[in-house]
């Protein structure tokens, strides 16, 4: 009788990796974001990735960066993790104590989304706005409202 299989992916690893697949959904074409909604109980609620709104042709909106902020692609993209919430199609009683894997940390606007939406824990993956002022504000809603946050890092 063969033994069970013992070197399966962490939970963190699985999920983390959804996230991934997610990202890579993403157009834009400087940074890929992709979120994983997991419960309490390891299933998966909901994934999300950046895109334009409604996605129906997302070549209506710029890609690029610019200081006019109607040609800048920061004023029309979801979030990843926004998408991951607005997408679950069940009721957000599900979410309560959820965590969210999310390929990169936060920004403010969707930390103080996952707080709204019942999110007791993020996990990342890269951080590379660490110690900007958003990321600033983003920590301190998190701290604040006792969402922990950890990061973990994917085998190649
Ligand atoms: N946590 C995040 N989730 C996201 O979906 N994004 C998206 C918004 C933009 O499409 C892109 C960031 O723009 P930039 O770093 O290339 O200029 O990633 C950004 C962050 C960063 O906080
Ligand atoms: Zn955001």
């Amino acid at each position: 009788m063969p033994d069970k299989r013992r070197d399966v992916i962490s939970w963190d690893e699985f999920f983390m990796r959804v996230a991934i697949a997610a990202s890579l959904r993403s157009k834009d074409p400087i940074t890929q974001v992709g979120a994983c909604i997991a419960d309490t109980n390891h299933r998966i609620l909901s994934v999300g990735y950046n895109g334009t709104p409604s996605a129906i042709n997302d070549d209506d909106f710029p890609w690029g960066s610019s200081d006019d902020p109607l040609r800048d692609k920061h004023s029309y993209v979801v979030h990843a993790e926004a998408n991951a919430v607005l997408n679950y199609r069940g009721s957000l009683k599900d979410m309560q104590g959820a965590t969210v894997y999310v390929t990169l940390f936060p920004c403010h606007e969707c930390a103080k989304l996952l707080v709204q939406a019942g999110v007791g824990e993020v996990v990342y993956l890269d951080d590379k706005y660490e110690g900007t002022l958003d990321n600033q504000i983003s920590r301190r809603c998190l701290d604040t409202c006792g969402v922990t946050y950890r990061r973990v890092a994917v085998p190649a």
